[in-house]
């Protein structure tokens, strides 16, 4: 039945998938301009795409053959992973095997063989050649649940026609920076609920002075953040006492979260297995429960209100929500799913961003006050930041990149080849999967010299030949399937942490010892960070 029913949509939609897969042709071949401003795609992108593809015939040198590339067997990778628990130190294992086996090398999982990449050069060469649908690896077992229950798969899940159909229509939404501009005052007021509860929390503390653990501060943050953009209404989570509903929600996102290792073996435990080991894909079973179904009543709120508004007559304004409810250029199921899977995207990203970048100010305060100085400078004393002022504000932004430089959230990214490939002088048969090695591009000296300082002033240009970016550090990844939800995450750091800044200095708690990263699924402080936000004079 939901083969069926995917098929029916893939079927109901082909026509715009094919227009999109037009424009894309356009793209590449005459009107790179005019194309790129309709799909969201940036200058730079758009110079880097269409790139020729690399395969044997147009490398004039051997290419050699995956047989030949170094890499660490299944049984040492069975002891890294199960035995020293490489699960949780995935970014550590990166940089091992880049010096181990240099910049590309293959590991093998039993019968699964992953090509890892570890260089920015060699990054770059395969997201330029990517085609018009690129395919994320590893989504079987979100596929699977979504089979199962009958539900849609999101943005993230989604692939080929589904996924181009789905892009589309909210690439057109919240790409681009002026895009979520309007959203600005929104945030704000999540802002100003954020600076409240430093109040609060800070009152609890026994110096008067200390968050302990701030990244369950910015979870509540990032969470009710990118909820007043998708869901159009506040959840409270920023409130002495959270709605039951929204609790309810936190329960499946940190069983999500913390069952990641066993949501892991869920994907890694093969079916005929899990009458034996039935706990994992019960678990993550059940978190996705919950997470749709907070999704569902919010977005079904909506619909009512705009039923309401319709039966009175009354124009219908809103934003993104209302925007994929009015049109209808996604079905009501597809619109529950990406509302889902964004905001599942959503909180724990920009979270550890905002944790690790207090958790950095606080460790070099010098570059606090330097930052501190410039927003003084561009907004004056007090002024709240509006995105309109962020262009203005180079080193809140150089803070925001430098941080996920240091600590990528996604420390890796996945693809399947879709066309053979030659890459570091290897042939790569489409099908392949790739494993994309942000974590070590990002600390790499060929990159960024001095890659284990924290320099947010390295990213900004001196003059406009400098180009500071590149391939090294793409958090949000790169091209077509990169984040979707990167200008909304931006927007709600950019302004927490002006405001911040201005507000409070940043010091770290003689509580909080030196704090190392680990891999949780994603890259987070491995030990609770707590600081304390002490009033400036204003
Ligand atoms: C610091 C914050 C964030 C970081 C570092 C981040 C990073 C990423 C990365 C690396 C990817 C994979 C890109 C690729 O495969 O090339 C991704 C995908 C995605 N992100 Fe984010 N993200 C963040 C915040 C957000 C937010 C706030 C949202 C939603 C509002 C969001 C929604 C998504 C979605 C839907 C995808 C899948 C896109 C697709 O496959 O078309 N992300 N993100």
């Amino acid at each position: 039945m939901a083969f069926l029913k995917s098929f029916a949509t893939v079927y109901r939609t082909s026509f715009q998938g094919e227009r999109l897969n037009k424009q894309l042709f356009t793209l590449r071949a005459l009107h790179k301009s005019a194309a790129s401003e309709a799909l969201g795609i940036s200058t730079a992108e758009e110079e880097a795409m269409g790139q020729p593809l690399v395969t044997p015939a147009n490398v004039g040198e051997k290419v050699k053959s995956l047989k030949e590339m170094p890499g660490p067997s299944t049984l040492s990778n069975l002891v890294e992973f199960f035995w020293r628990d490489g699960f949780s130190r995935i970014h550590e294992i990166q940089m091992d095997h880049r010096k181990l086996y240099g910049k590309i090398f293959k590991s093998r999982f039993g019968p699964q063989m992953v090509v890892s990449i570890a260089d920015r050069d060699l990054l770059a060469q395969v997201l330029r050649a990517e085609g018009p649908a690129p395919q994320r690896a590893n989504m079987e077992s979100w596929k699977e649940y979504r089979d199962i229950s009958g539900r849609a798969t999101g943005l993230i899940s989604a692939e080929g026609e589904q996924w181009l159909k789905m892009r589309g229509v909210l690439r057109q939404l919240i790409m681009r920076p002026r895009d979520v501009a309007v959203f600005s005052d929104d945030v704000n007021q999540v802002v100003d609920d954020l600076i409240k509860r430093v109040y609060t929390l800070r009152s609890r503390s026994p110096d008067g002075a200390t968050v302990f653990n701030v990244n369950d501060m910015f979870f509540k943050y990032a969470m009710e953040g990118v909820a007043a953009i998708l869901y159009e209404c506040r959840l409270g989570c920023l409130e002495n006492k959270i709605p039951r509903e929204t609790q309810d929600y936190i329960s499946a996102l940190n069983l999500m979260f913390s069952s990641f290792k066993t949501t892991m073996y869920a994907g890694a435990i093969p079916k005929w297995l899990r009458p034996l080991i039935p706990k994992p894909w019960a678990e993550f079973c059940s978190s996705w429960d919950g997470l749709f179904k907070f999704s569902r009543i919010h977005v079904d709120k909506r619909l009512q209100d705009i039923e309401a508004q319709l039966k009175r007559g009354e124009e219908v304004k809103g934003g993104l929500l209302t925007h994929m409810l009015v049109t209808r250029e996604m079905n009501i199921e597809e619109i529950y799913a990406n509302v889902t899977e964004m905001l599942l995207a959503g909180v724990d990203t920009t979270s550890f961003t905002l944790s690790w970048a207090c958790y950095l100010l606080a460790q070099n305060p010098h570059v606090q006050e330097q930052i501190f100085t410039e927003v003084t400078a561009a907004l004056g004393p007090g002024a709240v930041a509006t995105a309109e002022d962020v262009p203005r504000l180079p080193l809140i932004r150089g803070l925001v990149k430098e941080t996920l430089r240091l600590f990528p959230v996604l420390p890796g990214n996945g693809r399947i080849t879709q066309d053979d490939l030659v890459v570091g002088g290897y042939f790569i048969p489409k099908g392949t999967q790739l494993a994309l090695c942000h974590y070590s591009t990002s600390l790499d000296e060929e990159g960024f010299a001095g890659a284990l300082d924290f320099c947010p002033e390295r990213w900004i240009r001196k003059d406009s030949t400098d180009r500071v970016d590149n391939f090294g550090s793409i958090p949000f990844g790169y091209g077509i399937r990169s984040c979707i939800g990167r200008r909304i995450a931006e927007l709600e750091m950019h302004l927490a942490l002006t405001r911040l800044i201005q507000k409070f200095t940043i010091v770290a708690s003689p509580l909080t010892a030196d704090v190392k990263a680990k891999t949780h699924g994603l890259l987070c402080p491995a030990s609770p960070i707590h600081l304390q936000l002490i009033d400036r004079e204003n």
